[in-house]
């Protein structure tokens, strides 16, 4: 039928830094997206799709987006996990491209229409001390960001999460936290000096900026529930719109503690990849927002079923939007952050002007609100030509080590 996949492309590229997506094309010539990018385990998943999922999906109907989710989630046996779950995500995203573009609609159509004018984003800013990270605040709002997250250095700690260190090309300050080369940097950490420095830095952003400007801050999974308990705590008179990643939270109990402490809202989920690993903290009210992406999180398909649980709770989204997420993810996200009625907010790192030589995006971003355009289907084009002139490079992602040389998470 005209709907039948013909042909199936695992494609790999790194225009400012490595992607991998997933290209679907039916008998009649339509071609669908999806993003597979899982940075630092790019080729993990680019050969499960090559040398596993390939095979399942040529000549199946491209309509059957369900079918296929289910059999390819309950036929793989060993269920869930990041690499798994992002493959399913580019079959996913790539055959809601292809119905969106059969539809004549853009893909937030097909996922019932607009629930607001646009799609709240934030940026990052950051900066090695203080009167950089100001600066780098102040560079984000001259852009439209409405909503900002701060990271900043730590005195004593030689290295620290979310600080790039030099301008990219274009004088952006994005961070790019994999880093290419044969093996993963190493970096320090320090809780405690964490801890008594960060309280200051939202004193000092606040007396700058006012009270009304939306912030936000990752703790990205360094601290005890207990440490966690005393930072939100310690934040709560700067009222962040939130706290991510406070502890790391395989233990879903573990937010219980940190809840029953303090009132500053809180953001998890950016490495998890189904419903299963947010049970708990969803069901009991834990957390505010739901950090999973379209890419890590089962596609849109994925997604929109953890989203619609969070919603039973009060529970909004709030999707990861790295530069580690490829434009296709992106537009993926901002399709599905316009539709969903539990909207929070959408990270927005805004990749390097290389990237955009083999992505075409359609996305738009202004005011500071994202839209996803009118273009049928996500609105993404993949330049091939382009894309050879990008040879994938290994790059991991940082891992830490404290001063005694204990591994910690990074
Ligand atoms: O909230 N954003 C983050 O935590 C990111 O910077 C992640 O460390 C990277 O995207 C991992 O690839
Ligand atoms: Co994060």
């Amino acid at each position: 039928s005209p709907t039948t996949i013909t042909a199936v492309d695992v494609l790999v590229t790194s225009p400012g830094r490595n992607f991998v997506t997933l290209r679907i094309t039916t008998a009649d010539g339509v071609v669908g997206l999806g993003d597979a990018t899982l940075n630092g385990r790019e080729l993990a998943v680019a050969a499960t799709l090559r040398d596993h999922i390939v095979p399942l999906l040529l000549g199946q109907d491209a309509h059957r987006i369900e079918d296929t989710w289910q059999f390819l989630y309950r036929s793989v046996y060993w269920r869930r996990g990041p690499v798994t779950m992002t493959a399913i995500a580019a079959v996913d995203v790539a055959l809601w491209d292809i119905k969106a573009k059969l539809a004549g609609m853009p893909l937030y159509q097909l996922l019932g229409g607009a629930s607001r004018s646009g799609v709240l984003a934030y940026a990052h800013a950051s900066g090695r001390d203080v009167p950089a990270l100001l600066d780098s605040v102040r560079q984000r709002i001259e852009e439209g960001f409405r909503a900002i997250r701060i990271q900043t250095s730590v005195p004593g700690v030689r290295t620290v999460y979310g600080v790039s260190s030099a301008p990219s090309p274009t004088g952006r300050y994005s961070y790019e936290p994999a880093k290419r080369g044969p093996l993963p940097a190493e970096e320090d950490w320090d809780s405690q000096a964490y801890l008594r420095h960060i309280p200051g830095v939202f004193e000092t952003v606040r007396a700058e900026f006012g009270a009304e400007l939306p912030l936000l801050h990752d703790a990205h999974h360094r601290l005890t529930p207990i440490q966690a308990a005393r930072l939100g705590t310690d934040l709560e008179p700067y009222r962040l719109f939130w706290l991510e990643d406070v502890t790391p939270a395989e233990n879903q109990e573990a937010l219980r503690l940190v809840r029953q402490h303090t009132t500053t809202p809180l953001a998890i989920g950016e490495i998890f990849n189904t419903v299963w690993d947010y049970q708990t903290i969803i069901r009991e009210q834990l957390i505010d927002y739901v950090r999973s992406s379209v890419v890590h999180a089962g596609g849109i398909t994925g997604l929109r079923r953890i989203l619609d649980y969070a919603a039973q709770y009060q529970v909004k989204s709030g999707m990861h939007g790295p530069t580690d997420i490829s434009p296709v993810g992106m537009a993926a996200a901002t399709h599905l952050s316009l539709a969903i009625h539990n909207f929070g907010i959408q990270e927005y790192m805004q990749h390097d002007p290389i990237t955009s030589e083999v992505f075409r995006t359609s996305f738009t971003f202004t005011d500071g609100l994202l839209h996803p355009g009118e273009e049928p289907g996500l609105g993404v084009e993949y330049d091939e030509d382009a894309a050879e002139r990008f040879p994938y490079e290994r790059a991991y992602l940082p891992f830490a080590r404290l001063a005694d040389g204990t591994i910690h998470d990074w």
